[in-house]
């Protein structure tokens, strides 16, 4: 059995224009393996891990796994033993005859995945899979992607790798960004990878009615290069997916987006209020200020302290 994808496998590239149809994507084949790049093959200073569970006798969805509940997933191996190992998750994943999204339009985000039925929190959806790259050929592959005018954004950060699905990969790579998002990214130490290596895989966040978008956020340091506006449409939209642009942060634009009309409206009511409970306080100060010096030196001020009830006044009056 491969492990890992080959030349030869299908990429994006080439699936594009075949399963692309209009609104809805066809059926297609989302068993890809992870595709290990010359820049990640480079790397001779990180061995392959095997972290193989040694007990016998479990099958390693409990604390009595050595790796299960680290986020360690058991190597293949470790099925054959006795009580047949459950701690497969990216082999389950490939198993899964019907999956859990589909892949259809996003609008203007584009692409986007979808819940196909009701998927309940921390339901493991779907690993990222890609090419896997160093940090050095990511960067030599942003500049030719931005040369080449690509409009979406692909690569995952994986530990000190990457995982590259712009080429090559599952349909992971569909999954847009959201302010309020419901799967969240969870990395994984996974056996037969260099040690630097997570395996990424999106898990939900809480309980997802059928039809919705699964979303995950891509996080502050998203693609800074190339800021993008969101269209996320949440309440708490930021306004850009990951940040904002120098000049955007100048105009204090893209922050939240209510700023624009109700929250500001909001604000000022609650300044008004505010004003208005200090009047009041103050003015009492200075009704008993003025009451205690009438008292104590029948009408005439002698504190010494006019200035300050000057400006007491001042405040007060404003
Ligand atoms: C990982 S891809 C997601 C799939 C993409 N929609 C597609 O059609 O291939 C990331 C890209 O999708 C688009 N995108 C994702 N989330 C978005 C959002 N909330 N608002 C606007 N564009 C979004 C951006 O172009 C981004 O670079």
């Amino acid at each position: 059995m491969k492990l890992f994808a080959t030349e030869a496998d299908i990429t994006w590239l080439k699936l594009d224009s075949k399963v692309f149809k209009g609104e809805t994507i066809a059926k297609f084949n989302d068993d890809v393996l992870p595709k290990l790049h010359a820049s990640y093959e480079a790397d001779e200073a990180e061995n392959a891990i095997v972290r193989i569970c040694k007990n016998k006798y479990c099958d390693c969805t409990t604390e009595d796994c050595d790796n299960y509940g680290r986020d360690i997933v058991c190597p293949k191996s470790c099925a054959k033993k006795a009580a047949g190992c459950q701690n497969q998750l990216f082999e389950q994943y490939r198993k899964q005859k019907t999956k859990c999204f589909l892949v259809k339009s996003s609008g203007k985000k584009g692409i986007g995945l979808f819940a196909a039925r009701t998927i309940k929190k921390n339901e493991f959806i779907i690993p990222y899979h890609g090419e896997i790259i160093s940090k050095s050929e990511l960067q030599i592959r942003k500049e030719k992607y931005r040369a080449n005018g690509e409009t979406h954004t692909y690569p995952f950060k994986a530990g000190r790798f990457c995982i590259d699905p712009t080429e090559y990969g599952n349909s992971a790579r569909f999954g847009n960004h959201s302010c309020d998002p419901n799967m969240h990214a969870k990395s994984y130490v996974v056996s037969d990878r260099k040690r630097g290596f997570k395996a990424i895989g999106f898990v939900a966040n809480k309980n997802i009615r059928k039809g919705t978008e699964l979303t995950i956020d891509y996080g502050y340091d998203y693609n800074p290069e190339t800021s993008q506006r969101c269209l996320c449409r949440k309440r708490n939209c930021k306004g850009w997916i990951g940040q904002p642009p120098p000049a955007a942060i100048d105009r204090n634009d893209g922050q939240n987006r209510q700023t624009g009309s109700k929250a500001v409206t909001k604000k000022i009511a609650l300044g008004s209020k505010l004003m208005s409970d200090c009047r009041y306080v103050l003015n009492k100060i200075l009704a008993d200020l003025q009451k205690a010096e009438k008292t104590k030196a029948g009408g005439a001020s002698t504190t010494g302290n006019e200035g300050a009830e000057e400006n007491l006044q001042d405040a007060v009056l404003e």
